[in-house]
């Protein structure tokens, strides 16, 4: 500025803020223009299509359950009858289903499923978690019938969902991938492209067989400093001074030192993650006794009636076996 005029700085900075703003601007309308479907709204999908509204798509929800539309229609969301009718209507269509045998039924069914309507120009994209094999079968139906998918299992859970925080492991059509870039900016705090269809989802399946791990070790230093005498409230505290805080310890420890699962990740999801991570370590021939294990405590607690409880429940496995 020493060596310019104020009125050449002047120009600069309100070039500089123009062409901020009419960038944003440009952003914001390629949102509004984008027309995303989206099947699914369970705990995650409900706050991602939320997200996505509130960010200013324009959003087509269908769910098995109907009436779960109804929130999401007050919010500003179109409704279709079928995942048919949304594909269709809709140029991209995400998916956000329990398990494999949901997200293939979605795409598979005879009657008004995804295939029915999928075509050249339109994209799919399904974020469940679920294993190599379902996501494959998947794109080679929809690449069959001139469609283009990617795959984007996340990491996170229902409140970085609301928050838009989640991380999105996504795998597949790169073009795809790219055009629906300002939709993950709206879902996710990062979007990994992983490359082809299938590393996604094994990429979730390793993230999850960790965490199932690592929550049945919490569980049992939790149950073993309480029946030994100590305050498991204190362990909590000691834990998060030293190299193993972590927000899950952190998040999930005081609820589950009061028996409280309040529904974020259900157990079952968690133990269907362990039991297709399994299914790749045999695949891979990787010995897992850990994952093993742990395994089994989630099947015990399923067994006990609490699959749609927070994972964090299995705890409650871990107390029932040493009665
Ligand atoms: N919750 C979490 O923290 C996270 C979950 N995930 C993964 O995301 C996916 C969704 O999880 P979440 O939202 O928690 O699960 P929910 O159990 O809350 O929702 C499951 C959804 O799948 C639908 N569904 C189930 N079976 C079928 C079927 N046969 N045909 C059509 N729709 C079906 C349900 O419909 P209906 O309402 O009719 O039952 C519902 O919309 C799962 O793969 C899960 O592993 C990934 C990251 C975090
Ligand atoms: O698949 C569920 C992941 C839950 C989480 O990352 O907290």
């Amino acid at each position: 500025c020493q060596t310019t005029t104020y009125t050449d700085c002047a120009c600069f900075i309100h070039l500089i803020f123009y062409h901020h703003h009419s960038s944003s601007l440009k952003t914001q309308r390629r949102k509004r223009k984008m027309e995303i479907g989206f099947l699914g709204l369970g705990i995650m999908g409900k706050a991602m299509a939320m997200n996505l509204l509130k960010h200013g798509f324009k959003v087509t929800v269908w769910n098995r359950t109907l009436s779960k539309c109804d929130e999401l229609v007050e919010h500003g969301a179109s409704m279709g009858e079928t995942p048919a009718q949304v594909i269709k209507k809709c140029k991209y269509t995400i998916a956000m289903l329990s398990d494999p045998c949901a997200a293939l039924s979605v795409v598979f069914d005879d009657k008004d499923g995804v295939l029915e309507q999928i075509c050249e120009g339109k994209g799919y994209i399904d974020m469940s978690t679920v294993d190599a094999e379902t996501s494959l079968k998947i794109n080679q139906a929809i690449t069959g019938k001139g469609g283009r998918f990617v795959e984007g299992p996340v990491s996170g859970s229902k409140k970085p969902a609301e928050d838009g925080q989640l991380i999105i492991l996504a795998a597949g059509d790169k073009s795809l991938f790219d055009e629906t870039v300002p939709a993950f900016d709206v879902l996710g705090k990062k979007s990994f492209y992983l490359g082809q269809v299938g590393n996604g989802a094994k990429m979730k399946l390793v993230v999850n067989m960790v965490m199932g791990s690592m929550m049945n070790a919490f569980s049992e230093g939790l149950v073993l400093a309480d029946k030994s005498g100590l305050s498991s409230d204190t362990l909590l505290d000691i834990l998060d001074l030293g190299a193993m805080t972590n927000p899950m310890f952190k998040g999930k420890g005081p609820s589950m030192n009061k028996s409280s699962y309040p529904p974020a990740f259900p157990l079952k999801h968690q133990q269907k993650d362990m039991r297709l991570a399994l299914a790749l370590g045999d695949e891979n021939a990787v010995s897992m006794p850990v994952a093993a294990a742990a395994n089994e405590a989630f099947k015990k607690a399923r067994s006990m009636g609490l699959g749609d409880l927070d994972f964090s429940a299995v705890i409650e496995a871990v107390k029932f076996s040493r009665e």
